[in-house]
C-alpha cells in the first residue's frame, strides 16, 4: 500500500530534511521543478523533440517558487515561455523569491488575469503552480477566472493543451479532496469560488501523494498522479507489513504495492486470504449466516450470500421468516436455508461453528431486527475459533439503530464492521457527516465515527474511506484507471457486505481492516472485469476469474 501524507505530515518531512542539513530548501525546490518537467517529457515524450511554448502561472508561495524553476528549466531547452505571477514578489518565501529573481532577471513576469493570460499565444504546455498544500481559503475571483475549466476555450483546439497541475490543481484541498467553494462554510473573502474548476491531464506531486489526490474532487481533478522522488528520506516510525493494521499515523491507499513498489497481487491477496491447507475440511474456511427480509425481501440478503460463499467462507446459510422458505429454497441450491422464526432467539439456529454475521440487505427497519443485531454483537468465539464471528452491519441494519445510534455502539466491537454509504453514514452520526459537508476530511469523519462506535467503518463511495477504532485508515477510489461507474447499481452494496463476511469469516490471520481493504478492491475487480451492462448478481459471478487474473 502507498502510505498518504497529510500537508503537515510533508511539511515535517521537508523541514526534518532542511534542519538536518540533509537539503536546503532551494535544493528541494529545485529537485521539484526539475521532477515535473521530466515527468511532463516522459508524459509526452514528442515534447522532448524541439521546443515549444508554455504558459506557466505562479503563485505567491513555495508552489510558485516551484513554478518558477520550472519555467527557467523549460526556457533553458529553448521553450517560448509566458509567465504569470499571482502575489507581490517582495512578499514572497524566501526561496520562491530567489527563483523569482532569477527568472524575472531575463524575462517579464506578467499579471495573472484573464485579458492577460489569455491573449497571449496558443501553448502546448500549461503549468499550474498557483497554490499547493498552502492553500488556506477558497481562490480568488481573477485566479479562478483563469483557472475556470472553459476559459481555456479562449484559444483554439485548446483540447490539445496538456495541462499540468504542480502537486494539485491550483484550488483542491490536499488533505481533503474539496475545493473550497463546495463545502457549506462561508467564504471570507465574500467573493464566489468558481463553479467549475480546470481539470489537468497530469498532476506532479512531491516524495508522496496526498489524501486530496484520491478523496472527493480529486480523482475527478488531477487526471494522473505521478509522485517524483525529490530525495526526502520517509520517517514514518515504523513501517508495517501488508497484513498489519495501518499505522495510525498514516493513510493507506488500497492498490496492490507495498513500501513503494509494485506487487503482484497475487502476494497481497495470499498475505490476507485464508492459506487453504491440502485436507481442509468446509468448516476451516467458516460458515457465515446472511439474515434476509420476509416474503419477497430475499433478494438483497441472497446476493450477500452468493457474494460471501464465492469469496471464500467454506458454508452459508441463508436466516429468513418461515414465510419465505419456499422463495428462498426455490433459488438457492450451494447456500443452506434455515427459517428463523419470530419468538426464536438467534443461538437457537446458530451453532458455535458460525463464525461470520452479514445482516442488514432486505432485513427490514423493524424492532426484531435491532435484536438480531444485538444478539449476533453478543456471541463470542466458539471453543475452534480465535476469534469472535465478524458482524458486518450493512442496509436496514445500521438504518434500525437511526433513531437511537447510541444503544448500537456500547454493543458493536472490534469485530464489528459497518458499511454505511453517505446516508446511513449520516443517520448514524449526525454531527460529523455534517462538519463532512463543511469541509472535514472524509477519513477524519471515518476515524472519529469509528473511534467513538469502537468497530471498523467502511464508508462507501466512488472513494471508500475505512477506519479503524486506533485511527488506522485507508482509501480506495474506483478511478485513475479503476473506473467502474456502472457499480452504481442496485445490490452492489448488498454484494460488498457479502464479500467481507465471507473474506473475514475464514478466520484469516490478518486483521479485518486488511480484509475490508481487499473485498473493496474485489469489488471494484469484479464490475470492471464485467464491465457495462453490470447488474448486482454478476458481481459474485466475476470471482473465481478475478482470482485467477490476480494469480490466486
Ligand atoms: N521546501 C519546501 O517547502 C518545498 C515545497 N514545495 C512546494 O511548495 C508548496 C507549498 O508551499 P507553501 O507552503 O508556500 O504554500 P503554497 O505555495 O501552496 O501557497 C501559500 C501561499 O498562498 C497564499 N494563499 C493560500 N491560499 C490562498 C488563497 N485562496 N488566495 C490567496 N492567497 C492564498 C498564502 O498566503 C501563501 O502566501 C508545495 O505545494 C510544493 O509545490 C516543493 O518545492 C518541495 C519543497
Ligand atoms: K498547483
Amino acid at each position: 500500500m502507498t502510505e498518504l501524507l497529510s500537508s503537515a505530515q510533508m511539511r515535517a518531512i521537508e523541514q526534518e530534511a532542511i534542519q538536518s542539513g540533509a537539503a536546503t530548501g532551494l535544493d528541494l525546490m529545485e529537485r521539484a521543478g526539475k521532477g515535473v518537467v521530466d515527468a511532463v517529457l516522459a508524459a509526452w515524450p514528442a515534447l522532448a523533440a524541439d521546443p515549444h511554448r508554455a504558459v506557466v502561472l505562479c503563485g505567491p508561495g513555495n508552489n510558485g517558487g516551484d513554478g518558477f524553476v520550472i519555467a527557467r528549466l523549460l526556457r533553458a531547452m529553448g521553450w517560448t515561455v509566458r509567465l504569470h505571477l499571482f502575489g507581490d514578489p517582495a512578499r514572497m518565501p524566501e526561496d520562491a523569491r530567489h527563483n523569482h529573481d532569477l527568472w524575472a532577471a531575463e524575462d517579464p513576469v506578467l499579471a495573472l488575469d484573464a485579458a492577460t493570460v489569455f491573449t497571449g499565444p496558443r501553448p502546448d504546455v500549461w503549468i499550474d503552480a498557483v497554490f499547493g498544500i498552502g492553500l488556506s481559503r477558497p481562490v480568488p475571483g481573477e485566479v479562478a477566472q483563469v483557472l475556470d475549466a472553459d476559459a481555456m476555450a479562449a484559444w483554439e483546439q485548446s483540447h490539445g493543451i496538456r495541462r499540468v497541475a504542480v502537486d494539485c490543481p491550483s484550488g483542491l484541498n490536499l488533505d481533503t479532496g474539496m475545493i473550497a467553494s463546495d463545502t457549506d462554510a462561508p467564504e471570507p473573502s465574500g467573493k464566489a469560488g468558481r463553479a467549475t474548476m480546470n481539470t489537468v491531464d497530469l498532476t506532479v506531486t512531491f516524495h508522496s501523494p496526498k489524501p486530496g489526490h484520491y478523496l472527493a474532487k480529486g480523482p475527478i481533478l488531477c487526471g494522473e498522479v505521478r509522485a517524483v522522488d525529490i530525495g526526502l528520506s520517509d520517517t514514518a516510525p515504523e513501517r508495517r507489513s501488508i497484513m498489519e493494521e495501518p499505522d495510525p499515523e498514516r493513510i493507506r491507499l488500497v492498490e496492490p504495492v507495498f513500501r513503494g513498489r509494485a506487487i503482484e497481487p497475487r502476494t497481497w491477496l495470499k498475505s490476507v486470504m485464508a492459506k487453504p491447507g491440502k485436507a481442509g475440511h468446509k468448516f476451516d474456511f467458516g460458515h457465515v449466516m446472511v439474515f434476509a427480509g420476509g416474503v419477497g425481501q430475499g433478494g438483497a440478503g441472497r446476493l450477500a450470500a452468493r457474494a460471501a460463499l464465492r469469496t471464500g467462507a467454506g458454508l452459508v446459510t441463508v436466516l429468513c421468516p418461515p414465510a419465505a422458505l419456499i422463495e428462498n429454497a426455490c433459488q438457492l441450491d450451494a447456500i443452506m436455508l434455515r427459517a428463523l422464526k419470530e419468538d426464536v432467539p438467534l443461538d437457537d439456529v446458530a451453532d458455535a461453528r458460525v463464525t461470520g454475521f452479514c445482516m442488514g440487505p432486505g432485513m427490514g427497519v423493524t424492532p426484531r431486527t435491532r435484536k438480531l443485531v444485538q444478539e449476533a454483537l453478543a456471541r463470542r468465539a466458539g471453543p475452534r475459533h480465535r476469534r469472535d464471528p465478524v458482524v458486518v452491519l450493512d442496509a436496514d441494519a445500521l438504518s434500525s439503530f437511526a433513531e437511537d445510534p447510541a444503544s448500537l455502539f456500547p454493543r458493536t466491537h472490534a469485530r464489528t464492521i459497518l458499511t454505511p454509504h453517505e446516508g446511513e453514514f449520516e443517520r448514524l452520526f449526525p454531527d460529523l457527516g455534517s462538519s463532512q459537508r463543511q469541509g472535514r476530511s472524509k477519513v477524519d469523519v471515518v476515524r472519529e465515527a469509528a473511534r467513538r462506535a469502537g468497530c471498523i467503518i467502511l464508508l462507501k463511495g466512488v472513494d471508500t474511506v475505512i477506519a479503524n477504532p486506533e485511527g488506522g485508515a485507508s482509501v480506495h477510489v474506483a478511478a485513475y484507471g479503476r473506473e467502474a461507474p456502472w457499480l452504481a447499481t442496485a445490490g452492489a452494496g448488498d454484494v460488498l457486505a457479502g464479500m467481507i463476511a465471507g473474506l473475514a469469516a475464514t478466520q484469516a490471520s490478518a486483521g479485518l481492516l486488511s480484509v475490508a481493504e481487499l473485498a473493496v478492491y474485489l469489488h471494484v475487480e469484479c464490475a470492471r472485469r464485467f464491465g457495462p451492462g453490470l447488474i448486482s448478481e454478476d458481481l459474485p459471478e466475476q470471482l473465481p476469474q478475478v482470482f485467477c487474473e490476480l494469480g490466486l
